[in-house]
């Protein structure tokens, strides 16, 4: 589902690499951890597979598409088959729960029919049913973080990348939070996370690949956070 096959990506601005010959291949359907400390180069790998960045060597593929060679018309597309949520939940705060939802279908041009049925659909999934009229700012953060995971999931993309979910959240809500993340992968969803929460990725033992200096360090089917760190 996604593969980087010796990617190197170097900034202009910066001398040294972002990534440093990278290869790693995620199957359809997996759950995987991406940890390392800051400036290792996780935000770079989730940017590579959105074609916001291109890399500099090597080869990106997400699902079908060949990510750094394909034309920018069929960007969009690609980003159709993958969901985002990040640290900081990036709700739109003039909409409500429901419509920040439904927007995310508008813009590729579902039909309001299919809206209005999916919508309901999705945040009973997330757990936010009876909320859908509030506004951002009457939520918890947990909440919060529950409409964006919506939003990224609505329109059932193969991958969905999390950079920091649990980032601005208590332990408990972080459980919550993964638990729910854990759910959309039991429908197939391939999802790649980009963490420093030791203990979630200590309590979930899934697949964890670890950056450091842009390089892969470590990659267990099964891992833990790492000791001493
Ligand atoms: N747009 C950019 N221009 C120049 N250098 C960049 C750019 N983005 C990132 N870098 C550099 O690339 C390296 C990797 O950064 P990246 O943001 O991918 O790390 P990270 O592991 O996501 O860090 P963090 O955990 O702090 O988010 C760092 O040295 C960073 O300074």
């Amino acid at each position: 589902m996604i593969r980087l096959d010796s990617v190197s990506k170097v900034y202009k601005t910066s001398s040294r690499p972002a990534l440093d010959g990278v290869s790693v291949d995620v199957d359809k359907g997996e759950f995987v951890f991406l940890i390392g400390p800051s400036g290792s180069g996780k935000s770079t790998f989730l940017r590579l597979l959105l074609r916001e960045e291109v890399p500099s060597r090597g080869r990106v593929m997400v699902s079908n598409f060949d990510v750094a060679k394909m034309p920018r018309r069929k960007i969009p597309r690609l980003r159709q088959t993958i969901g985002c949520v990040f640290q900081d939940f990036r709700l739109l705060t003039n909409k409500t729960v429901a419509e920040n939802v439904a927007f995310a279908l508008e813009v590729i041009g579902k039909p309001k029919r299919t809206i209005a049925k999916v919508v309901p659909e999705v945040l009973e999934l997330v757990g936010l049913e009876g909320k859908s009229d509030r506004m951002p700012n009457e939520l918890s953060g947990g909440e919060q973080q529950r409409v964006a995971i919506a939003r990224a999931f609505v329109n059932r993309p193969l991958v969905l990348l999390a950079d920091e979910p649990t980032g601005n959240l208590d332990p408990d809500t972080s459980q919550d939070i993964m638990l729910l993340l854990e759910r959309i992968n039991r429908t197939g969803t391939t999802v790649l996370m980009a963490t420093h929460d030791h203990s979630i990725v200590d309590s979930m033992r899934r697949r964890v690949v670890e950056l450091d200096f842009g390089r892969v360090i470590r990659d267990d089917r099964r891992g833990v956070y790492g000791v001493g760190r």
